[in-house]
C-alpha cells in the first residue's frame, strides 16, 4: 500500500496561495460549455474532478483548451451539445455526475454515466425522480436508484412545477437548476423537505447568474427559471480558491501557532465553507480577514476550546473541525451531518474509526459525530490513517501532525480536489528536528548518539536495538532468520518498551541478550530483508516527538529521516572497534576473542553495506567523522558544533 509519513510538528506559519474552487470550477466549465460565445476561465482547479467534467464535456463535442497559467478556454456550444451519443466515465465527481445528468436528461441524446464503485453507491433517485416529472428518459443500468444511468432524449412535456428533496444532497436541486434554461420555458423548482448545504445553492445561482440567467428565488423551498432563459458567456471567469481546502491551512494555523494566511478566498466569498472561520474562531483561534486572504493563528493562552455546532452550513468543512477537536479542551459536537453518510464514503463511521485510532473517544448516530479528546497528559498515538478514497480523510487526518507522527495510507486521494497538497503543508509546516548518526558497527554511534541528546534535551533512538529485538523475538520463536515473511510478521508485532533506558520484549528486560555476539549476526541478517526494513519504518519514526530526536544506525539520514537537520556518518578503524567492543564485552563479564570479533565487526561491515534495502553508506550530505584518534568527547563536541552552525543558520 501507498503512504505517506508525516514528523510530527512543532509549528506551522506561512502564506499559500489556495488551488482553484472545485465547487465553482465545475459549476463554471459546464456553463461555459453551455453558453453562447467562448469563456477563458482563469485559476481553475485542476485536480481528479474537474478533469472528469472536462474529459466529460470533450466527449460531448466541446472544446475544451488549457492555456498558460491555469487557463481555460471553452467554446460554448449554445445549449446543444455536437455529440448526441456518449458513455461519459465521472470517476467521484459527485458535482459532475449530479449535474451532467440534469443537463443530459433535458438536453437529447443517448448517453450513458458511470463511474468508480463508491459513485455507484451514491443515491441519486430524488434527482432522476425530479427529471422524470420533466420528461426525462433515464433507466438505470444496475442498481435502481443508484449510477451508472442511461439517459436518452426526453419527451415533451408542458409541465412547468417541478418537486426535488433537498435533504439528502443539494446537488440534485443545483443541477436541476443548472439544467432548466435547455427548456426554453419557465420552470419553477419547488424543494420538498429542509434544504441541506444552501451555501452551495447559493454559488449555483451566483454562477447562473454571471453567464446571464438569474433564478427568482422564494425562500429555499421555490426556484423559478424564467421562460427564454439562456447562457452567454461572460468572457472571462476568475474562479477563486477552494474554501473547503483553505480550511486546513486555517486550522494549521490555530492548531500551530500562526499566523498562517490563504490568499484566494476572503471576505466578499462565494463560497459557504469560508465561515469555517468562523467556526474556528468560536474554538478560540485569532481569525483576520482580508477582501480575498483570511488568516488563523493560535488562541492568546494557545488553546482551542471544544465546540457544539451545527454545521449544516460547513458540511465539506466540518470535517476539519473533527480533527482539530483532538486538540481542543472538552468535547465537540458536530451536529447535522447526515450528508457525511452518502459522500465519498461514510464519512461519520470513517471518521469515527480513525479519530479513535489516535486515542479520542467518539460517539455518532445518523447526523452528529462526538469527539472526545484523549487526555492531555497522554497526547495523540501514532497511528497509520486509512483514508477511504476520500481526499477529505487524506486531509484532515494531516492536521493530528501537530499532535504525533503518523502515516496517510493512499495519500493520492487528495488528488480529487487539490493534487500537491502534501508539498504545500510540507512547505508551511516545521518539523521536530532530528540529527542522523550512521555508520559502522561498534564506531561509537550509540555512545555518541545517547551523550548529544542528553546535551540538547532530546529523544535518543537506538535504530539497531529493534534490529536486534527483531531476531531475537525470530529465535525465540524458533523462526529462521531468513524467514522473510515470518520474521516481518514478528517485527511488525514486537512489543517493545524501551521506557526509563531499559529494553524490554513482551515485559521482559532483554538489553544484555540483545547484545550478545550471536544476536548481532542475526540482527545483521534480519535487517537484510525489505520486508523487515519496511514493517520497522514506522515504528522508528514514531520516535520522532518534540523538542527533538538523535538517531543512530545505518540508513537513519538517508531512508528514515531524510530530511534530518544534520547527518554524520562515524566510523573508526576495524581494528580500533573490535577493541572496544573486546573491552566493552570484558567490562559486562562477557567472554570474547579480538580475532573473533574483528571477524564479526568485517562480516557485519560486509552485509550492511552490500544488502540491496538501504544500505549502509555515508550519503553525499552526511559530514564524516573518524573516531579512531578521537575521545568520545572530542566526538561528542564535534557533532554539536555540527548541529549548532545549522540551528544559527536558521
Ligand atoms: N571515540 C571513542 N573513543 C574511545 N572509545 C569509544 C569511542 N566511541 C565509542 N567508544 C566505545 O566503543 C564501544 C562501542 O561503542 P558503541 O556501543 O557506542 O558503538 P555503536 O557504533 O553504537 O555499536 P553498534 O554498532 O554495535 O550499535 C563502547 O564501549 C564505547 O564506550
Ligand atoms: N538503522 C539500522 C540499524 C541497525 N541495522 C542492523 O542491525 C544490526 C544491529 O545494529 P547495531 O547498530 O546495534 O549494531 C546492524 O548490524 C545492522 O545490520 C540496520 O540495518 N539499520
Amino acid at each position: 500500500m501507498d503512504f505517506i509519513d508525516l514528523p510530527q510538528l512543532l509549528a506551522a506559519r506561512g502564506t499559500l496561495r489556495l488551488p482553484g474552487s472545485k465547487s465553482i470550477s465545475n459549476r463554471v466549465l459546464l456553463l461555459a460549455a453551455l453558453a453562447s460565445g467562448d469563456t477563458e476561465l482563469r485559476d481553475l482547479l485542476q485536480s481528479d474532478d474537474t478533469a472528469r467534467m472536462i474529459d466529460a464535456l470533450r466527449k460531448l463535442g466541446v472544446k475544451v483548451e488549457a492555456l498558460a497559467d491555469k487557463g481555460f478556454r471553452v467554446s460554448g456550444v449554445g445549449g446543444v451539445f455536437p455529440l448526441r451519443q456518449a458513455d461519459l466515465f465521472l470517476g467521484n465527481a459527485g458535482t459532475a455526475f449530479r449535474s451532467l445528468t440534469a443537463v443530459l436528461a433535458l438536453a437529447g441524446g443517448d448517453y450513458r454515466l458511470s463511474g468508480v464503485a463508491r459513485m455507484h453507491e451514491r443515491p441519486i433517485a430524488d434527482l432522476v425522480d425530479a427529471l422524470r416529472q420533466l420528461g426525462a428518459e433515464i433507466t438505470y443500468a444496475e442498481q435502481g436508484g443508484f449510477p451508472p444511468l442511461l439517459i436518452s432524449a426526453p419527451t415533451p412535456c408542458p409541465v412547468d412545477l417541478v418537486r426535488v428533496r433537498g435533504d439528502v444532497s443539494s446537488q440534485f436541486l443545483s443541477g436541476l437548476l443548472m439544467a432548466l434554461p435547455l427548456r426554453g420555458v419557465a420552470t419553477t423548482v419547488e424543494v420538498v423537505g429542509e434544504l441541506i448545504s444552501r451555501p452551495y445553492v447559493d454559488i449555483t445561482l451566483a454562477s447562473m447568474a454571471r453567464f446571464g440567467v438569474e433564478v427568482l428565488r422564494e425562500g429555499w423551498q421555490r426556484f423559478t427559471v424564467a421562460a427564454g432563459s439562456a447562457y452567454r458567456s461572460p468572457g472571462v471567469v476568475e474562479v477563486e480558491g477552494d474554501a473547503s481546502s483553505a480550511s486546513y491551512f486555517l486550522a494549521l494555523g490555530a492548531l500551530g501557532g500562526g499566523p498562517l494566511r490563504v490568499e484566494g478566498v476572503g471576505r466578499d466569498s462565494l463560497q459557504g465553507d469560508v465561515r469555517f472561520a468562523d467556526a474556528l474562531a468560536g474554538m478560540g483561534a485569532k481569525i483576520t480577514v482580508g477582501d480575498s486572504w483570511i488568516e488563523a493563528a493560535a488562541a492568546d493562552n494557545g488553546r482551542l476550546r471544544g465546540v457544539d455546532l451545527d454545521c449544516n452550513h460547513i458540511p465539506d468543512a466540518a470535517m476539519t473541525l473533527a480533527t482539530v477537536a483532538l486538540f481542543a479542551e472538552g468535547p465537540t459536537i458536530l451536529r447535522n451531518v447526515a450528508s457525511w453518510r452518502v459522500k465519498e464514503t461514510d464519512r461519520i463511521a470513517a471518521m469515527a474509526c480513525e479519530l479513535q485510532k489516535l486515542g479520542a473517544s467518539v460517539e455518532t448516530g445518523d447526523d452528529f459525530i462526538r469527539i472526545v479528546p484523549p487526555a492531555r497528559d497522554r497526547g495523540l498515538r501514532p497511528a497509520a490513517i486509512d483514508t477511504y478514497d476520500d481526499h477529505r480523510m487524506a486531509m484532515c487526518f494531516s492536521l493530528a501532525a501537530l499532535g504525533t507522527p503518523l502515516r496517510i495510507n493512499d495519500p493520492a486521494a487528495v488528488g480529487k480536489t487539490f493534487p500537491d497538497y502534501f508539498t504545500r503543508f510540507a512547505a508551511v509546516t516545521q518539523p521536530v528536528p532530528v540529527v542522523a548518526i550512521d555508520g559502522t558497527s561498534a564506531s561509537g554511534k550509540g555512545t555518541v548518539a545517547s551523550r548529544v541528546a542528553a546535551a540538547l534535551g532530546w529523544h535518543y533512538l537506538d535504530s539497531g536495538a529493534l534490529y536486534r529485538l527483531t531476531a531475537l523475538a525470530a529465535r525465540r520463536a524458533a523462526v529462521g532468520w531468513d524467514d522473510e515473511a515470518a520474521v516481518a510478521g514478528i517485527a511488525a508485532n514486537l512489543d517493545v518498551d524501551f521506557a526509563g533506558g531499559v529494553t524490554r520484549l513482551s515485559g521482559e528486560d532483554v538489553g544484555d541478550a540483545i547484545r550478545s555476539e550471536e544476536i548481532s549476526g542475526g540482527a545483521s541478517r534480519v535487517a537484510a530483508l525489505p520486508a523487515v526494513r519496511a514493517a520497522l519504518l514506522f515504528r522508528q519514526r514514531a520516535f520522532r516527538r518534540p523538542p527533538g530526536l538523535v538517531a543512530d544506525g545505518r540508513d537513519m539520514g538517508a531512508v528514515v529521516f531524510p530530511d534530518s537537520m544534520t547527518k554524520v556518518f562515524l566510523t573508526a578503524s576495524v581494528e580500533i572497534r573490535a577493541e572496544r567492543r573486546h573491552k566493552q564485552l570484558i567490562e559486562k563479564g562477557i567472554a570474547a576473542s579480538i580475532a573473533a570479533l574483528l571477524l564479526d565487526l568485517r562480516e557485519r561491515d560486509e552485509r550492511d553495506s552490500q544488502r540491496c534495502v538501504a544500505p549502509m553508506q555515508q550519503s553525499a550530505d552526511a559530514e564524516l567523522l573518524d573516531t579512531t584518534n578521537l575521545t568520545i568527547a572530542t566526538a561528542v563536541a564535534q557533532v554539536l558544533d555540527w548541529v549548532n552552525k545549522v540551528s544559527e543558520r536558521g
